[in-house]
């Protein structure tokens, strides 16, 4: 896309994620995590080509055109909680105007119920209720996403994208929101949780994505892979061991730019397991794509 060449932002992502189940997509920065959120929410750039299907709840989104997206997808059977609240909530109306308008268009709240759901609705984000005549601009980051969070719960979607939800909050309000987004799993519904932070995956989620560069490298248990047998993929592995309460190491190097992949394995130049077989890329096969698979006892320490 960018300067007229094609990047592969997201290349053969595939997963299930059934009702009352969260996933977590994880990776560093710039791996395509958003993009796939967008991709299913029919929000790419125009000049964006999608290939493939994604079905959610019988439509299937990649093949659905804007009339149907606007009007049956997006905040009714997808809702999406905006890896950047600014340019999703319009800066021209007060949260509470915003609030109301959503639950009108997608509950069919009643005139005379409708302040006291605006309250409920902040309530379920955390956002004060001091604070719902205030403009975007007047908000904190931390608030701009909770009242983002707030519109994207509304519609109590079969499945809710939570892009990077816990951007800007503090420890205990990043527990509070991830523990009301796992409710919306709990109460019969999907998640799909995109996050840097993977305690917040960790406290949320019943299976792990890891992306890079483009790809999923492991899509595996939550237990299995924070505690025993532990993260079978190296890159996986190396972003566990870079978290402060285990070795605070991180992954040497960075990510390779989306247009310059190398050829064979993308993670291989960072990797410490690399050998001639990593020239050619593996495919994800029971939830790894490696040659060389961390085996479980090399795993963890203690
Ligand atoms: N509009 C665009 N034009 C060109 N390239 C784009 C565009 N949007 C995304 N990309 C490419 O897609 C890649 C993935 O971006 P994406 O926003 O999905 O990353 P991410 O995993 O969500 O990162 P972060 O954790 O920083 O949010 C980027 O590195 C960039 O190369
Ligand atoms: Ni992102």
């Amino acid at each position: 896309m960018r300067g007229g060449r094609h990047v592969a932002a997201v290349t053969d992502a595939s997963f299930d994620l059934a009702a009352g189940e969260c996933l977590a997509l994880v990776g560093e920065s710039g791996c395509g995590k958003s993009v796939l959120a967008s991709a299913l929410l029919g929000l790419l750039p125009g000049n964006a080509e999608t290939a493939g299907s994604a079905v959610v709840d019988g439509i299937d989104v990649l093949a659905a055109d804007e009339r149907t997206l606007a009007r049956t997808v997006r905040g009714r059977r997808i809702g999406l909680v905006p890896q950047s609240p600014a340019a999703h909530l319009t800066p021209v109306r007060t949260v509470r105007a915003q609030l109301e308008e959503t639950l009108r268009a997608l509950t069919g709240t009643r005139r005379k119920e409708l302040a006291a759901a605006t309250e409920a609705a902040a309530a379920r984000a955390a956002f004060p209720p001091g604070h719902l005549d205030a403009y975007l601009h007047e908000l904190s980051g931390g608030l701009a996403q909770r009242a983002a969070t707030a519109m994207a719960l509304i519609g109590d979607a079969p499945l809710l994208l939570a892009d990077e939800p816990t951007t800007g909050l503090d420890r205990d309000l990043v527990d509070r929101t991830v523990d009301e987004l796992r409710r919306h799993a709990d109460d019969g519904r999907a998640l799909l949780m995109i996050t840097h932070d993977l305690a917040a995956a960790e406290r949320i989620a019943d299976r792990v994505a890891v992306m890079y560069a483009g790809r999923i490298v492991e899509l595996a248990d939550a237990t299995g892979l924070f505690g025993r047998p532990g993260p079978r993929h190296p890159y996986t592995r190396g972003l566990l061991d870079a978290l402060p309460e285990r070795d605070f190491t991180p992954v040497p190097g960075l990510p390779p730019a989306l247009d310059a992949l190398p050829a064979g394995c993308a993670f291989a130049p960072r990797c410490p397991r690399t050998t001639d077989a990593c020239g050619t890329a593996p495919f994800l096969t029971a939830g790894l794509a490696c040659h060389h698979p961390v085996t479980p006892v090399e795993t963890r320490h203690a």
